[in-house]
């Protein structure tokens, strides 16, 4: 198995505030009324539930009882209660009905006010992380982790929701609860509560501890839900690949590997949870037992027990009784909420992490935006490292005219992709300047560099959708009209009329239903209809039969034709007639000029021709040549 690599997520962890408390400054604002009603429905729903008891008792007491003290509720004056038995029996039972029913009431307003609070914040969070995460730099997503952020969209959010939505009025609950329950308690009979309170000094202790050591566990079982989410998903990427290698074993032995890795890491979690639990349960017997042991023993020798002083009436005992299990349980219940707390603030830090790792490409607040772009191209001095710091471009120099070709040729790992990066500003120069009409880049709108620069990759990447969706992606506005003359230009328009349901086929995922010369020709149907003044195009490495590259070469020449553009040429038989080509090696540009004189050079490029069988490779773009020519004068006698 290979060796455990860190999870670079641990350093985007935000743990400089309480991320639950900045949830709520900074998304709990606007919704916060829906959290109110919900959360004082939830408390006079708890308040209303301690009245059964409540009236059980004083009923023993009063009704049930000869002779015992007169039926008496708070705040209610004694002259307008019921004087004959039967009417307070019927009084007794419809408070207590009418608590329940009231409860009903309150527990769904509760539930409607929470769920529509906790939705509302969890659907903000997630379209403003999801945003966040957009802006971020390309080498945030050259770590490839898509299965992070994932997790971190789906279920951390989702485990913030559940903290809005139950935990954090169970919290509430709880408090309430118990300092209710405290004030009934110690108003029935001071010295018994007290028999009863000697318990909760050592549960809170307990809840302390525990919420400290858990926090950690929490924290590393949210990073193995992301990273199982990683391998899931770099599978399903590469399925094709997993097929074809007959690796079908080695992935399955991964996938359990990280599988395992959150299994024991959940396990880490309950472990402390099942030692915790139980405890917190035993203490809170023993704290039932010791008030009914103290309590029974009052009422059996109808004398205080031991150092107690005073009178214990039954149904006061009762009410003791129901108010203790009532007091007890939540308490030893709180682990549930730490537990949901602690597992949503490792959320709530993973979320503020990601949505606050700055952001180094974006705009300045001077940037300007480039009107009609002529396409001057000025690369100055241009060195260039990615993230491990290894120079990868050494004080690359050029210009490019508006409206020639420049060729990026050399041998893999050159540096040609990257330098053609550098100009969408996919990541910025290490040093030096690059400039397009002259205006550095850097001080250029994102939105409008990109709009003039268009960039076909070699690996084309469809959408699933329908190709109608494809071609206009990007060029929202452009009528059918405009389509149809894009797809045509690019070549495309035979073949996806002769799709089932053509533009409105749908392609599948990455376009996994198109063949490669048919993806290639819908990217560059997409980059007519954005008609950027300037083009970078990063050749297709796969070779693709002598038709298709016609048709792509014939689509190249007219979706080229006045506009700059900047090729990465693999074959170099295709950019014979740049205007300029550039020859990188190592990072540093070694030779340039036209073909015939860097040929004529006999250095890199007249090797590369070679190697690339140039003899060859000159009779078939002859060939090409002549056929395009042919198709052209064609066209023209139309
Ligand atoms: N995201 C990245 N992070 C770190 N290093 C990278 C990254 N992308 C490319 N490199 C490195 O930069 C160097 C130049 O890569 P680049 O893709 O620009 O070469 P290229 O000339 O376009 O190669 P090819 O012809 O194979 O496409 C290589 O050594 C490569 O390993």
């Amino acid at each position: 198995m290979e060796p455990e690599t860190p999870n670079p997520f641990d350093e985007y962890r935000d743990t400089d505030s309480d991320p639950l408390v900045r949830i709520f400054e900074e998304y709990g604002r606007t919704d916060l009324h829906w959290f109110v009603i919900g959360l004082l429905a939830s408390i006079v729903g708890r308040l209303l539930s301690l009245t059964p008891p409540l009236v059980l008792g004083l009923a023993i007491d009063s009704v049930f009882t000869p002779g015992g003290p007169p039926f008496g509720l708070p705040l209610v004056p004694a002259t307008m209660m019921p004087s004959t038995t039967a009417g307070l029996v019927w009084l007794s039972v419809g408070l207590i009905l009418g608590a329940f029913a009231l409860g009903v009431v309150f527990s769904w307003v509760q539930g409607v006010g929470l769920s529509l609070f906790s939705n509302r914040v969890q659907h903000a969070v997630r379209t403003d992380t999801y945003a966040a995460m957009q802006r971020l730099d390309m080498a945030f997503f050259d770590d490839k982790q898509t299965g992070q952020v994932m997790s971190v969209l789906n279920n951390d959010v989702r485990n913030l929701r559940t903290f809005l939505d139950s935990t954090l009025s169970g919290a509430i609950q709880l408090v309430v609860t118990v300092v209710g329950i405290a004030v009934i308690l110690f108003t029935l009979n001071w010295q018994l509560a007290l028999v009863t309170l000697v318990a909760v000094p050592l549960l809170t202790v307990f809840t302390l501890r525990f919420m400290t050591t858990i926090r950690p566990l929490y924290r590393a079982l949210r990073a193995s839900v992301g990273a199982l989410n990683t391998r899931l998903e770099n599978n399903l990427s590469g399925i094709e690949v997993i097929k074809t290698s007959n690796t079908e074993m080695y992935e399955e032995a991964r996938v359990t590997e990280a599988s395992r890795e959150y299994y024991d890491r959940t396990w880490d979690v309950v472990k402390l949870e099942y030692l915790y639990q139980p405890s917190m349960e035993l203490l809170a017997g023993v704290a039932f037992a010791a008030t009914f042991v103290v309590g029974g023993l009052w009422i059996a020798l109808e004398e205080p027990p031991l150092f107690f002083t005073g009178d214990l009436l039954v149904g006061e005992f009762v009410t003791f009784l129901f108010m203790t299990q009532r007091f007890i349980d939540p308490l030893a219940g709180a682990g549930r909420i730490v537990n949901a707390y602690e597992n949503a603030r490792a959320s709530g830090e993973r979320i503020f992490g990601l949505s606050t790792l700055p952001v180094t490409i974006g705009d300045d607040a001077d940037a300007v935006a480039l009107d009609d772009v002529r396409g001057a191209i000025e690369y100055d001095g241009v060195d260039f490292a990615y993230a491990n710091g290894v120079p990868v471009l050494h004080d690359v120099d050029f210009t490019v005219d508006p409206g020639q070709t420049v060729a990026l040729v050399g041998p893999t790992g050159a540096g040609k992709s990257t330098a053609a990066k550098l100009l969408l500003r996919l990541y910025d120069v290490t040093d030096g300047t690059i400039r397009l009409d002259g205006t550095d880049v850097r001080d250029v709108r994102l939105d409008s560099l990109r709009s003039a620069v268009g960039y076909v990759s070699q690996e084309v990447y469809l959408f699933d959708g329908t190709v109608r969706e494809n071609l206009t992606y990007g060029a929202f506005d452009a009528t059918e009209v405009e389509m149809v003359a894009a797809a045509e230009a690019a070549e495309a328009q035979e073949f996806i009329e002769r799709l089932p349901d053509g533009y409105d086929t749908r392609i599948g995922e990455r376009g996994v239903k198109l063949s490669g010369g048919q993806r290639q020709r819908i990217s560059l149907a997409r980059a007519m209809l954005q008609d950027p003044a300037v083009l970078v195009l990063d050749e297709a490495t796969s070779a693709v039969d002598t038709e298709t590259e016609l048709y792509i070469q014939r689509a190249l020449a007219r979706l080229t034709e006045g506009r700059t553009t900047m090729v990465i040429a693999h074959r170099l038989s295709t950019v014979r007639h740049a205007d300029q080509i550039l020859v990188l090696d190592g990072g540093r540009v070694v030779e340039r000029g036209t073909h015939d004189e860097l040929l004529a050079q006999n250095g890199l490029y007249a090797t590369l021709w070679n190697i690339q069988a140039g003899a060859l490779d000159e009779a078939d773009a002859d060939i090409l040549d002549e056929l395009a020519r042919r198709e052209r004068s064609a066209v023209e006698t139309d």
